[in-house]
């Protein structure tokens, strides 16, 4: 007799998993490496930036007092006593209508506060001696950028769990961190199960696949932020991935099987999970795709069992394993953001369970507009390559129209989403709102 499995709604499932999330460590890492990583710690600016006052343009350093009256019919005279680039100092006194020569980025001198550009000064060797004339007074703190203005001492620039893109990059190299205080990456394997499955470099054979999913898992990993460790593909045969899967629990943080989880006769996952005394959290949700997503227990270990057809697979790992990882990283929005966007074609597909449509975004007038991409089949690989989102559509209904209002995942979103908000933010498909499209 089959098993009958009892689906479960998205929410639920999120809920149920969540329950076992775990935090990583913090390990230190070159900075050239840290890019994409996630931050181990707040970034807490130690000094002001900048550190000093500073020019913002290539001019003179003056004293404003002594531009007091300074006209086109008044010019005022100005004797240059010294240059300095960035990098450099000026100590010495600076006097009644002295400057100094001052490239952008250099330290404003000590008894100088204003800068005049180079372009508003006239300049003129009077007996050999560089001089200016200018016909403009200017005020004090004209032209600078002064200490603290681009942040002060103890702010807080990103807090634990950011996500680190080129400009916290920035940011932790002027606060001096060679070695960046990261979240550790969560080791998560990669288990394929299959008889028809032949390796990517394998000629093709009757019957038989190239294993994609392994390797769209081990990308998805990446993205997400984990280090992903492929620990081969095996043939639907009991004891061998209840072996695979025994061993590679004590090398990794978290295991991902890919196939062999619904119901048919070489699906040995739901065995394996008995075998191993696991307890299934679920194993049958109310989405397409993706319905046959199971997760598993074992000691506080997650088993992701996702499905092996690959569209199910993909959409699985995003919605489930995705949030479990960046938890672990520390990531505050550890699922992927939602937005509102206006359906771009028809889908008129009923369905009694949520959808998770492949699709593409694109803007509009200042709209965005969600169009499916490919065939809407969980077992195809095609409509993939071309989803940058995934467009949300909560079963029950007839199908929907071009125009209307839905929700779409951001499949390449680095700032992500609460749980509750992820699970908060779902448009009620019944209030069908129609936009003119
Ligand atoms: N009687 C029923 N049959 C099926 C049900 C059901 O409820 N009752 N569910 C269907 C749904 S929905 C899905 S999804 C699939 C899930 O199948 P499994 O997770 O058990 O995966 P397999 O049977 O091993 O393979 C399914 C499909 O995917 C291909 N595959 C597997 N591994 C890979 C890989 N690494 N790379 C690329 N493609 C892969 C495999 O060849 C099969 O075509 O079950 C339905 N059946
Ligand atoms: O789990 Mo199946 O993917 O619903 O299509
Ligand atoms: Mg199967």
């Amino acid at each position: 007799m089959v098993e009958r499995r009892k689906p479960i709604k998205v929410t639920e499932a999120l809920q149920r998993l969540m329950e076992y999330k775990k935090y990583g460590g913090i390990q230190h890492t070159p900075i050239e490496d840290s890019y994409g990583r996630f931050l181990g710690q707040d970034l807490v600016a130690d000094h002001d930036v900048p550190f000093f006052d500073r020019s913002p343009y290539d001019g003179f350093a003056i004293r404003a007092i002594d531009t007091n009256g300074a006209s086109r019919e008044n010019p005022i005279t100005f004797e240059v006593i010294g240059e300095i680039g960035a990098g450099s100092v000026f100590t010495d006194n600076v006097g009644t209508r002295q400057a100094v020569r001052i490239m952008t980025g250099a330290q404003i001198p000590e008894y100088c506060d204003a800068v005049v550009m180079l372009e508003l000064a006239n300049e003129e060797l009077v007996d050999g001696k560089p001089m200016f004339h200018l016909t403009r007074s200017v005020i004090p703190g004209e032209n600078i950028s002064f200490q603290g203005e681009d942040t002060k001492q103890g702010t807080i620039l990103a807090p634990k769990g950011t996500y680190i893109n080129p400009g916290i990059v920035a940011l932790l190299a002027t606060f001096g961190y060679k070695q960046v205080p990261t979240s550790s990456k969560p080791k998560v394997g990669i288990i394929a199960t299959g008889s028809e499955l032949l390796e990517v470099d394998e000629a093709l054979e009757p019957g038989k696949i190239r294993n994609s999913n392994a390797y769209m898992v081990y990308a998805q990993l990446q993205r997400a932020g984990a280090e992903a460790i492929y620990l081969g593909q095996f043939s639907d045969d009991f004891d061998t991935c209840y072996k695979q899967v025994l061993d590679s629990l004590s090398k990794v943080d978290f295991l991902i099987t890919t196939g062999g989880v619904s119901v048919g006769d070489y699906d040995y996952l739901p065995e394996i999970y008995q075998k191993l005394g696991a307890k299934v959290l679920f194993n049958k949700i109310a989405m397409r795709p993706g319905s046959v997503t199971t997760v598993a227990a074992l000691n506080g270990q997650l088993l992701f069992g996702l499905s092996g057809n690959p569209s199910a697979c993909y959409v699985g790992f995003e919605l489930f394993t995705r949030p479990i990882i960046r938890t672990f990283l520390h990531a505050y929005h550890p699922c992927l953001k939602k937005e509102v966007a206006i359906l771009g074609s028809d889908f008129s597909k009923a369905n009694p369970f949520d959808r998770f449509v492949r699709g593409h975004l694109s803007y509009d007038n200042g709209r965005l507009v969600a169009i499916p991409v490919g065939l809407d089949k969980s077992n195809v690989v095609s409509s993939l390559g071309l989803a940058d989102i995934l467009i949300q559509l909560p079963g029950g209904t007839r199908g929907y129209e071009r125009g209307m209002e839905v929700t779409v995942i951001l499949l390449e979103d680095q700032e992500g989403a609460t749980i509750d908000s992820f699970i908060k933010n779902n448009i009620n498909a019944r209030k069908e709102l129609r936009h003119e499209y």
